[in-house]
């Protein structure tokens, strides 16, 4: 690629000096004024590409934590598994103000401190502070006024810092970069904003357009693992920055060591995204209830219905049916209207006489059908758990009524005091069942990830000697 063209500066590893590209005249200048050193340099390039070295990407890990304490730990650990740059994230900052920079700097001094300041305003004054903190590098918005990106460039050259521009929420990131560089910005981040993500935006599709019209280096953030990070890598980014996916594992060293291989593996997959429905499948067989209730900020949760067969899990789209006290038709007749995947939910309004057994739990099997959940009871108990199919409902009994066809199959109904329409999806397990809106779902998978994550790292850290209260400082963060 354009590894000819980047000189290794004679400067501490990964410092945001490292990789200088130069340009035409400067390159013939050097090898007249130093021609065995840049020999050299070609031969350490050749090495390393050959070795599969992708330029040397850097690995910037970001901590979007609240916490600088528990921000330096993951920091340490992440560096161990071949982090190169550290990012105090905006979360971080907000939290603890420009003393995330400074102990980090005091941490980290050989490592490149990068300040996401998210700048939008008063370019000048934030660099300068972020500069006196210890920061190498600092982030201003992509899309901030060109008055504020000028007077944040003439501040970072005075103090002596490097300055990377987000394009977070830039409409037209291509055009962007390139007015970004000429105004004199040293880096471009093409980033999907942690919200963004939710909704499926990932950065990787406008990399090579941007690598391709600018002559600075770009880094790629937005969600990224070590599958994603390795693709971003080939698709031209120098500079990969991961947050979620090294800080919020139980094991920060080895997903960043993960992360580090992948990018400098010689051959980099193919890799192909799963539709937005299998992902959200997938991501939702992977958390649990509680964090899919959590990622819905505790709603979603459906009243007095528990498993009947314990240790089972289901995750899949919503069959509604409404029935009446007594009556089973419609709830049996749902058997011929749903298809793999699907959830039976139905109303019955009797907690005494059930609409399902074991023979319609058996023809759910037949037909893969993912479970049933009843705001009713069910029967023939011992059956249903010889057969396996995950079953809720309020209550099991012995009667049954009788087929009579009232009611409605995939109307609007509420289940467990949940609104439900067909097609939301359900999830259940031993905690109980959620409902989640259909035009959400991709987007509460996500989050539910994100809280499962969370809850992965702060599992690690009681383990190591701590307790719940000390790790979230809750009373730091109680109501004054
Ligand atoms: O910049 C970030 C975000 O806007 C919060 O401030 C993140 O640091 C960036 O997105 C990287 O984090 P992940 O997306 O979790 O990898």
């Amino acid at each position: 690629m354009h590894a000819d063209l980047w000189l290794l500066a004679d400067l501490p590893p990964y410092s945001p000096d490292l990789y200088c590209r130069i340009k035409y005249h400067q390159f013939l200048s050097i090898i007249t004024i130093y021609p065995v050193r840049f020999i050299l340099i070609q031969v350490y390039y050749v090495i390393k590409l050959q070795k599969g070295d992708h330029i040397n990407t850097i690995i910037q890990v970001a901590l979007d934590l609240l916490e600088i304490d528990r921000a330096i730990q993951i920091a340490r650990e992440a560096v161990q598994g071949g982090a190169n740059w550290i990012e105090a994230g905006t979360p971080l900052i907000k939290s603890e103000g420009m003393n995330a920079v400074r102990q980090l700097k005091k941490e980290f001094p050989d490592h490149a401190i990068l300040a996401d300041m998210k700048i939008a305003d008063t370019g000048a004054f934030e660099v300068e502070m972020a500069a006196k903190a210890g920061a190498d590098i600092v982030m201003l918005l992509g899309n901030a006024d060109d008055s504020t990106v000028k007077d944040a460039v003439r501040s970072a050259r005075k103090y002596g810092v490097k300055l990377m521009a987000d394009l977070i929420i830039v409409e037209d990131p291509v055009t962007r970069a390139q007015e970004l560089e000429k105004m004199g910005i040293d880096y471009i981040n093409m980033h999907a904003g942690i919200d963004q993500q939710m909704t499926g935006k990932d950065p990787t599709p406008l990399l090579e357009r941007i690598v391709k019209v600018v002559n600075i280096p770009v880094a790629a953030a937005g969600g990224l693992d070590a599958i994603t990070s390795a693709q971003a890598t080939k698709a031209g980014a120098s500079i990969v920055i991961v947050g979620g996916n090294i800080t919020q594992s139980d094991d920060v060293t080895e997903s960043a060591k993960k992360i580090r291989e992948s990018v400098d593996a010689i051959e980099i997959p193919e890799f192909k995204r799963q539709t937005l429905e299998q992902e959200t499948r997938k991501l939702l067989s992977e958390v649990s209830t509680p964090n899919i209730s959590d990622a819905m900020h505790r709603k979603g949760a459906m009243k007095n219905i528990h498993s009947m067969v314990a240790d089972k899990k289901m995750v899949g789209t919503a069959v509604t049916v409404q029935t009446f006290e007594g009556d089973w038709a419609k709830s049996v007749e749902a058997i011929e209207v749903a298809g793999e995947g699907d959830v039976i939910v139905i109303y019955n309004g009797s907690h005494h006489i059930a609409p399902w057994g074991g023979l319609a739990t058996l023809s759910c099997l037949n037909k893969g059908i993912a479970g049933i959940v009843i705001d009713g009871a069910v029967r023939d108990i011992d059956e249903i758990r010889r057969i396996g199919l995950p079953v809720f409902a309020t209550s099991n009994v012995p009667n049954a009524g009788d087929p009579k066809g009232f009611g409605e199959i995939n109307a609007t109904i509420n289940c467990g005091s949940q609104v439900v329409n067909p097609g939301d999806y359900i999830v259940g397990d031993d905690n109980g069942v959620v409902v989640i809106e259909k035009e959400r779902a991709y987007e509460i998978a996500r989050r539910a990830k994100e809280v499962e994550k969370n809850e992965k790292r702060l599992y690690e850290e009681i383990k190591r000697g701590s307790t719940l209260s000390e790790v979230l400082k809750l009373k730091k963060w109680e109501k004054m």
